[in-house]
Order: C-alpha cells, then sequence, then structure tokens
C-alpha cells in the first residue's frame, strides 16, 4: 500500500524491548471527549455515522496528534463496533452513553448472533485505519485497538453501563458453557479483526480488558486468560503464516493486578498497568522480558501543573527507562484540561531521558 515511511518508531522500539532515548507517551483515549474540536464534529455527526465514516475517524484520529508532541496515533473507533458486527444494535445516548435497546438475556439468545461474514461488516474500520496510516504521512505509529471478550460480553449482557456487571457474571456462575460459547464466538471475531486492522496499516495493537476489576482471580483464569492468549497467540501465528511481519501487542486487564505474572507469560509484548498498580513491585513481579505501560492516574491531570510534572518526575523515576511506554492508568476524562494533557505529554518527554 506503499504508506509514508515511518518518522518515529520510539513506541515500536520501546515495546520491542529495544534501547530509546526517552519514554514514548500516548494517552489512552487521546481522541475525543475532552477535546472542543471533536465535540464540534459530534454537534454534527452520530458517533457510529464517525466511526463509519473513514474520512471523519481519519480527521479525529489526527487532532491530538496536530496538538501534542505524541508518540502514537490511535485510530478513533470504539470496542461496541464489535457487538454490532455480531448483529447487536448499539445506540449512543447523550448524557447516558452506549446502550444496547435489546440486551443478550438468556443463553438462547447466542442464536440471534451471526459470526458468519462479521469481520467483513468492519472494512469501515479497515478503510479508516488505511486512510489514517497515509494522513499521519509516518509521523507516529497507528494502533489498533478490540474489547477483549469478557469486556465485550458483559456490555452485551448488561446492555449499557454498570456498577456491579452483576447481569454478566450471573451468566459465568448459571450458564459457564454458553458463557464460554460466547466468548468464544467474540474471540474468533477479534482474531480476524485484529489481523485485518494490521493489514490494513495498524502498526500496534491493545487489547482492552476493561472489564478485568470485576472478576475473581479464579473468574479471571476461567473467562478471561485463556481468551486474551488465544488472541495474541493466534493473531500472531496467523500474521506470520500470511507472511506479514509481526506487530507489537499491547493487553491492559483493568483491576487484574493479581494476573500480572500470567499476563506477562502469555505472549503479549506490552502490558498495561492501571493507576493502582506499584511500577516498581509490578516490574519485579513480570520480570525484563515485557515493556510495562502507563499508569498516572487520570485524575492527576487535574492537579495544577507544576504538581502534575513532579507527579511524572516520580512516575519516571519509579518505572525506569528501559521497557516502559508512558500513559495513563485509564482513559483521559471528558473535563481535563487540553492544556493539562499538553503538560502531562512535555513532562513525560523531559524527566523520561535516559541518563
Ligand atoms: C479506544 C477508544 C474507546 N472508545 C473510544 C476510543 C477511541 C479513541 C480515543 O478516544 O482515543 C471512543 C469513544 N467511545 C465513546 C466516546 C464518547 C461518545 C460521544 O462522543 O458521545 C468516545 C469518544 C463512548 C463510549 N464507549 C464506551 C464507553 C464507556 C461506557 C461505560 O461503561 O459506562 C463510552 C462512554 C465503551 C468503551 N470504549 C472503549 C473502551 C475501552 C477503554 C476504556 O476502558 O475506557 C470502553 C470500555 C475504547
Amino acid at each position: 500500500m506503499n504508506f509514508p515511511v515511518l518518522q518515529n518508531d520510539l513506541i515500536l522500539r520501546a515495546a520491542r524491548g529495544q534501547p530509546t532515548e526517552r519514554a514514548p507517551v500516548w494517552v489512552m483515549r487521546q481522541a475525543g471527549r475532552y477535546l472542543p474540536e471533536f465535540r464540534k464534529m459530534r454537534e454534527k455527526h452520530g458517533f457510529f455515522d464517525i466511526c463509519q465514516t473513514p474520512e471523519l475517524a481519519c480527521e479525529i484520529t489526527l487532532q491530538p496528534i496536530r496538538r501534542f508532541p505524541l508518540d502514537a496515533a490511535i485510530i478513533f473507533s470504539d470496542i461496541l463496533v464489535v457487538p454490532q458486527a455480531l448483529g447487536m444494535v448499539v445506540e449512543m445516548r447523550p448524557g447516558e452513553g452506549p446502550v444496547f435497546p435489546e440486551p443478550l438475556n438468556m443463553p438462547d439468545d447466542l442464536d440471534k448472533l451471526c459470526s458468519k461474514d462479521s469481520v467483513e461488516k468492519l472494512q469501515y474500520v479497515f478503510d479508516a485505519l488505511t486512510l489514517t496510516r497515509h494522513k499521519l504521512e509516518g509521523k507516529v505509529p497507528l494502533l489498533g485497538f478490540t474489547g477483549a471478550p469478557w469486556t465485550l460480553m458483559s456490555y452485551m449482557i448488561e446492555g449499557k453501563g454498570s456498577k456491579t456487571q452483576a447481569k454478566a457474571k450471573k451468566w459465568l456462575y448459571q450458564h459457564p458453557e454458553a458463557s464460554q460459547k460466547l466468548l468464544q464466538m467474540i474471540t474468533n471475531l477479534n482474531v480476524d479483526y485484529l489481523v485485518g486492522q494490521v493489514k490494513a496499516g495498524a502498526q500496534m495493537l491493545q487489547v482492552f480488558e476493561s472489564h478485568g476489576e470485576f472478576l475473581t482471580q479464579e473468574l479471571f483464569d476461567k473467562f478471561s486468560l485463556p481468551y486474551l492468549t488465544a488472541i495474541v497467540e493466534q493473531v500472531k501465528g496467523k500474521l506470520k503464516a500470511d507472511g506479514i511481519p509481526e506487530v507489537p501487542m499491547t493487553v491492559f486487564a483493568k483491576g487484574a493486578h493479581f494476573a500480572l505474572e500470567q499476563l506477562a507469560r502469555t505472549g503479549y509484548d506490552v502490558i498495561g498497568l492501571d493507576w493502582t498498580m506499584n511500577p516498581e513491585s509490578s516490574r519485579a513481579r513480570v520480570g525484563n522480558n515485557v515493556t510495562l505501560q502507563g499508569n498516572l492516574d487520570p485524575c492527576a491531570l487535574y492537579a495544577p501543573k507544576e504538581e502534575l510534572a513532579e507527579k511524572v518526575a516520580k512516575m519516571a523515576l519509579a518505572f525506569g527507562s528501559h521497557r516502559w511506554i508512558a500513559n495513563l492508568g485509564h482513559g483521559i476524562y471528558p473535563d481535563v484540561d487540553p492544556d493539562h494533557m499538553e503538560a502531562f505529554v512535555e513532562a513525560v518527554q523531559k524527566f523520561s531521558v535516559k541518563k
């Protein structure tokens, strides 16, 4: 596809354990809600209309890259496009967030899902990736992503955000086989979806297990870890079989602090840490063969800029300069002042320089 030559490969080097002059930095959910230029675009267009229109998705992906000296762009989309591709309706309601008008209630409802040709329904994401990779002009690598099977399953059953995920967890206890059938269906689509994203131009991939925090270790071992592992093994295996150079893969399992050692053995190149994790003890637990990503408290961006810079300096010291990708410990919040996002990025660049 003759993509422009990459000029900044810091994040790819950090992910592979190669030396970097300083830590690369990007921010989860960096495109979107907190930027006035995004909100202006949202006044005119529906959320999923933007996702489905490559020119608009590309424009929003580039907005934070124009403003801040970031080291990666993440394609503008949402994890919930995967349930849509399986035949579910998802609406984005103002003030409420994503809603499934007809969530899955009982195992029989799985028959309503349609896994045939589902990856083809995501062609618009592939088109957005290809366009964006060109429009980035090689400035920084382009990241693709998906939601992990458990996180997507929980949305498909709850039908919206939930404080407890009790309906979804009820399935794990009452309908373990149906749960595994659903998780496998999502895993299969995710593998094809991520391979398709790389073929379309994604240079690195992240799997978001945002609802890891609701699982016990026992539930995580049974209903999350095997599917996260299958995804990394199969995506890397398929790329290799197709003669396509492998790309680094990140897993962000929010709240799954108990699973750090296991996650480090799955084959992911990068483990994302949420803001509750201690960088030094996390490093001691995972060893030196994986890269860590994170993990400043997203609310630290509310602090005065000087204090924010101090927190970043402290974080840089705790992670050290090798195998670290600087980020927040979860997505940036919608009411953060963009000037403080800039202060965060600049502080990482200043304090993570290798001595
Ligand atoms: C990576 C990504 C996501 N969503 C969006 C992006 C695009 C890139 C970016 O913003 O940088 C756009 C993205 N997605 C959404 C928005 C706001 C919608 C709007 O403009 O009205 C944007 C910009 C909508 C959305 N989509 C989702 C929610 C959370 C709902 C809840 O559980 O209460 C919400 C509010 C689901 C979702 N979506 C995503 C996750 C995983 C990351 C995380 O844990 O934050 C999750 C859980 C991932």
